[in-house]
């Protein structure tokens, strides 16, 4: 079987996420992941691993066969156009990036490259992660099952067509921030009735967790869940009532739109 080499454009959390998947899963050895940084210091924890750190984004993408361009989207154009005249039809691109399309890519490199587009989320960090991919047609069967092996390294994974990657945002990608916006809420509003907040939030951590195992085993719908702790008369449903009358749902529903159409624009 062929041995590939994998390189990332960018050393930030998410490609530090991914790498120490590789590592510890042992998919890549240290001498098979490059990794370039424009922050030279950036890339100094992963040379202490044993991962080869290059001069350049030119100097990676000749290194490596597989490359994660793990920059922020508004970084993608300049990222492209220094690479395009290296990147071959051997390699493979393998897109973290919110709202940027495989069309893009290609459009920005110059012909049909090979792209897989992947939308990660920041447990990746601890190994909980859970990733969306999409594979264009030129992405060979066992190229791509190198980079969901890849991701399931480092949690779950789901294959998606490529036309629901921007809208997959707001459901994995995004959404850590509105369980810890949740987190922030409740914990501010055990303080103002006089409950210590290191308390509230161990209390309530633990509820997230006990509820998100809830809903993967009891087999039960949220609704079904919501009713087993909704008592007839209780304190549940009270809170319940002032949810509704305030447009929890539509709230989120709204943030997920304004997710999804960030995400259209940042690909424009
Ligand atoms: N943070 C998150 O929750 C998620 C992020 N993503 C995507 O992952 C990508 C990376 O995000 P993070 O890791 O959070 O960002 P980050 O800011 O932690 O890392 C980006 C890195 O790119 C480096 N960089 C900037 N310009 C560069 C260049 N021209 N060449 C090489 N390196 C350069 C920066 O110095 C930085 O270390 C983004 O495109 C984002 O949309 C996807 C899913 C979740
Ligand atoms: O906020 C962002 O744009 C990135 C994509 C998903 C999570 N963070």
């Amino acid at each position: 079987m062929k041995q590939h080499t994998i390189g990332f454009i960018g050393a930030g959390n998410m490609a530090g996420a991914i790498l120490n998947g590789a590592l510890q899963s042992g998919i890549f050895k240290g001498e098979q992941i490059c990794i370039f940084d424009v922050l030279e210091e950036k890339c100094r924890p992963f040379a202490q691993k044993g991962v080869v750190v290059c001069g350049s984004s030119i100097e990676l993408i000749k290194k490596c066969d597989m490359v994660v361009l793990a920059v922020k989207p508004q970084i993608y154009p300049g990222v492209l156009e220094e690479i395009k005249e290296t990147v071959t039809n051997q390699h493979v691109l393998i897109s973290i990036a919110a709202g940027i399309s495989t069309g893009y890519i290609q459009s920005a490199i110059g012909f049909e490259c090979k792209v897989v587009r992947v939308m990660p989320n920041t447990p990746l960090l601890l190994g909980c992660g859970a990733t969306a991919l999409s594979k264009c047609a030129c992405v060979t069967d066992s190229e791509f099952q190198i980079v969901s092996r890849l991701f399931s390294a480092c949690g779950i994974v789901e294959i998606l067509p490529e036309s629901q990657m921007n809208a997959i945002i707001a459901v994995h990608g995004s959404s850590p921030a509105y369980v810890y916006r949740l987190a922030k809420a409740v914990i501010d509003g055990a303080v103002q009735q006089g409950i210590d907040s290191q308390v509230a939030a161990k209390l309530f951590i633990q509820t997230i967790k006990g509820s998100a195992m809830m809903l993967e085993q009891s087999g039960q719908t949220p609704d079904e869940l919501i009713q087993m702790v909704a008592s007839p008369g209780g304190t549940t449903l009270a809170a319940l009532r002032e949810m509704d009358e305030t447009g929890f749902d539509e709230s989120i529903q709204k943030a997920m739109e304004a997710c999804t159409k960030r995400a259209e624009e940042l690909g424009k």
